[in-house]
Parts: C-alpha cells; sequence; structure tokens
C-alpha cells in the first residue's frame, strides 16, 4: 500500500482528482469508479477544475458508482444519481449512458444486482475512488460474520444511517437498505484509491489497513490488493506510525 498523509485538504483533493482525470487523459476511454459522501466533493471539485482548464474530454470514459440507496428516485435530492449530477455530471462532458449507478428504485432488487455485476465485468474499472465509513464500511459493505462478493442489496445499519442522517431533514427519512458493489467488486479495480479525513476516522483508518484482515472491518480487505493507494489528511492519519 502506498499512504501519504497530506498536509492540507486541498492537497489531498488535487492528488486525488489527479490520479483520476489523468487515467483519462491517458486513456480517454477510461473506466472509474466513483464514491459518494462528503469526502470526495472537493476532489470532484478538483476534476472539474482540471477538465476546463486542460481540456480533458470524459465523452469516451465510462464510470461506474460503488452504491445507492433503495427507494430514492434518481432525481430525489439525497439519491447518489442527484449528488453525482450535482458535484461532477453536470460539469463534465460525460455522457448520460456512460454513468452508470445502481438503481435503487428496481422492480427486482436481486435482477438489478446481477445486471450491475454483468456490465463491471464488461467494463472493469481502471481505478476505484473510496472513502471509508466509521465502522470500516466501503460502499456500504458493512460489518459482520460474512462480506458478499458481488453487488448486493444490503441492510444499512443503524450507525450509518446516523451518520448519513446529516444529509436528509430527519434520521426517519435515511432509507434503510441500499445497492452496493460488493468487496469482490471493488477489489477487481486495477488501482484503488482510499480518501480519508478527519479525525474521527483515525482509529478506522488505523483498524483498515494495519489491523486484522477481517470481515469485521470491510475495508481491511485492501490490504489484499496489490496497487492501493491511501490518500489521509493530518487527522485521519494520526494513530499511524509511519
Ligand atoms: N456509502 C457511502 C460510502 O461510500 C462513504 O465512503 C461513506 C463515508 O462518507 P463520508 O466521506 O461522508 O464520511 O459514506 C457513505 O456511507
Amino acid at each position: 500500500m502506498n499512504i501519504r498523509v497530506l498536509d492540507s485538504q486541498e492537497q489531498l483533493d488535487d492528488i486525488a482528482a489527479e490520479y483520476l482525470i489523468g487515467a483519462v487523459e491517458r486513456r480517454p476511454d477510461a473506466v472509474l469508479g466513483l464514491a459518494t459522501g462528503s469526502t470526495p466533493i472537493g476532489i470532484y471539485e478538483k476534476m472539474v477544475e482540471k477538465h476546463r482548464s486542460r481540456h480533458i474530454s470524459f465523452r469516451e470514459a465510462t464510470t461506474f458508482n460503488l452504491d445507492e440507496y433503495v427507494g430514492l428516485a434518481p432525481d430525489h435530492e439525497q439519491s447518489y444519481a442527484s449528488y453525482m449530477n450535482k458535484h461532477l455530471f453536470q460539469h463534465i462532458d460525460l455522457p448520460a449512458t456512460h454513468a452508470h449507478l445502481p438503481n435503487g428504485m428496481a422492480a427486482s432488487l436481486e435482477e438489478e444486482c446481477k445486471h450491475y455485476e454483468r456490465m463491471l465485468a464488461e467494463q472493469p474499472v481502471d481505478i476505484q475512488l473510496l472513502g471509508l465509513g466509521h465502522n470500516g464500511h466501503i460502499g456500504f459493505n458493512e460489518p459482520g460474520d460474512t462480506l458478499s462478493g458481488d453487488t448486493h442489496a444490503v441492510v444499512l445499519q443503524e450507525r450509518t444511517r446516523d451518520a448519513n442522517a446529516r444529509f436528509f431533514d430527519s434520521k426517519d427519512d435515511v432509507p434503510t437498505h441500499a445497492i452496493t458493489m460488493g468487496v469482490g467488486s471493488i477489489l477487481k479495480a486495477k488501482t484503488i484509491i482510499l480518501a480519508v479525513r478527519g479525525a474521527d476516522k483515525a482509529d478506522i483508518v488505523r483498524e483498515a489497513l494495519f489491523g486484522p484482515i477481517s470481515t469485521e472491518c470491510p475495508a481491511s480487505l485492501l490490504q489484499t490488493h496489490g496497487d492501493v493507494i491511501v490518500l489521509l489528511d493530518r487527522e485521519a492519519g494520526r494513530k499511524l506510525s509511519l
């Protein structure tokens, strides 16, 4: 693992954005794996800046998002589809048909998951951006006795719903289920960037990167991947002795 502790938020955003847009610059039809949450917002801002200043086109690129809430339509303000439009897609020239998110409104979640997994198999992710949940989740792969490899529907843990309640009017509005790429699907990406900010993540960062590889900390499975770049701000990295 290549672990970097950055002095400023801006540096973290810039480096992560450079990896992602750099992949498209080198190969215009690159496949990007994207994430949501508060951490990637600055990264997407930097990508938009670089897209404009360096005229890097996304016309041939493809994106796959990690996850989506079940029961929220794409135009719902808190859906991850809306988030992606707001923070990235509406500012770049990526064709709408090239931007994939799981459909949380699908009549059959099982079929939707299989369909998403098939698309991922056809267009493997070159570079996957990940954030980290306080309980060690990646995407919406929650800690537990077992983990699913492929894209699947999950019940969200109360701690995750609490953490995400800040984006909704009240916790009751936070969906109870989501569709997420599985840890197996995530680990198929050729390169993975894990971006983490904030003192409240310092313990889980240490556990994920240096603790035992365990389904109780889904991010610890990243230790088994050969090309992971970890970008931390000082606070998130403060429990590491590098
Ligand atoms: N499903 C997303 C995750 O993909 C994300 O990594 C996590 C952390 O979010 P934040 O960056 O806001 O702490 O939040 C959500 O639960």
